[in-house]
């Protein structure tokens, strides 16, 4: 029998010439190590189809190079390797290589008061890019906190002072029954609203860093928000994350600016995207902020 050589139909001309921005594969289930751990994540792989007479790119060459993820902890150097595999097994055909890889983070978080713990979820995206020997980095993550309305929780003090006003109204004040009206319902006849809120932060990260600083980045936004999602809850620390509320009433633009101003201190980004959304309990729609920042060149 004779050896059939097997078609090669990416190496045909292509009918209509024309140069494309982007080819490649989405969706490719990777393996990849992030602080110390094997998370299972989701990779689109592509190059530019700069010349427009070739029919199409070797996708098998982009797949075979995402095997680099498999032993190496995920870094930019890592990122930068992949891509620059890329362009070498498509010399002729393309300029530009990307590669993004978006998983969930896992991170033991310890509980407000008692000795408990429990993981929380981070779900982020990172994006590399090379084109023409220039490379660079986006993060996207993902952060769930808790907000309370700042004007709620005055209007609902102020109807605390109305019933007060109300129940001891010609009364000789009497510490024991003022201290028995707050532990009733009475001394807190109005709560204010207070939701489940998310932070999606967009970095670029500067040129010379050399890991991805995603813990950092992540400790530094929940300090700057103050109130995290909690994991492992006994009452406890859910009268802890009560207190911690009350002292940390917040707007969604009072959250993007402090996350927008903790960022730009971080001296691994470059510009960044804040987008808080507050999904609202009062209202059926969300309130959104958002800041953008470009660090000046030196
Ligand atoms: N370019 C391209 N390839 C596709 C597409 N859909 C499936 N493929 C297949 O991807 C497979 C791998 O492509 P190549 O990397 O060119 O495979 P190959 O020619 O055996 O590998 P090389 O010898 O390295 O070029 C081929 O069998 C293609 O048919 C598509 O839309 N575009």
């Amino acid at each position: 029998m004779n050896a059939l050589t097997l078609p090669d139909i990416a190496a045909q001309a292509s009918r209509q010439s024309l140069p494309l921005d982007w080819v490649g594969m989405c969706g490719i289930a990777v393996p990849v190590l992030i602080d110390g751990q094997r998370l299972t994540a989701i990779a689109d792989a592509g190059v530019s189809l700069d010349d427009g007479e070739a029919r199409g790119i070797h996708m098998s060459r982009l797949y075979l190079a995402l095997e680099l993820l498999e032993n190496a902890a995920l870094s930019p150097m890592l990122l930068r390797r992949i891509l620059q595999q890329f362009l070498d097994s498509h010399v002729g055909l393309s300029d530009a290589a990307s590669l993004s890889v978006r998983t969930d983070l896992l991170f033991k978080r310890p509980a407000l008061v008692s000795p408990l713990a429990g993981w929380k979820r981070y779900p982020i995206n990172i994006e590399a890019h090379l084109k023409n020997d220039v490379f660079h980095v986006e993060l996207n993550i993902q952060i769930a906190y808790s907000s309370t309305c700042p004007c709620s929780a005055a209007l609902a003090r102020q109807l605390i002072q109305q019933q007060f006003v109300d129940d001891f109204a010609n009364q000789a004040l009497e510490h024991a029954s003022v201290l028995a009206w707050l532990g009733s319902s009475k001394g807190i006849v109005a709560t204010p609203h207070s939701q489940r809120s998310t932070a999606t932060l967009n970095l670029r990260l500067n040129p010379g860093v050399d890991e991805l600083p995603l813990l950092s980045i992540i400790n530094e936004a929940e300090a700057a928000l103050g109130t995290a999602v909690q994991t492992a809850v006994k009452r406890a620390d859910e009268q802890a994350f009560a207190l911690a509320n009350g002292q940390n009433l917040m707007f969604c633009e009072d959250a993007a600016r402090r996350l927008s101003m903790a960022l730009r201190r971080s001296p691994d980004i470059a510009s960044l995207n804040v987008r808080v959304v507050h999904a609202e309990s009062l209202h059926a729609h969300d309130a959104v902020a958002q800041s953008r920042w470009v660090r000046e060149a030196l």
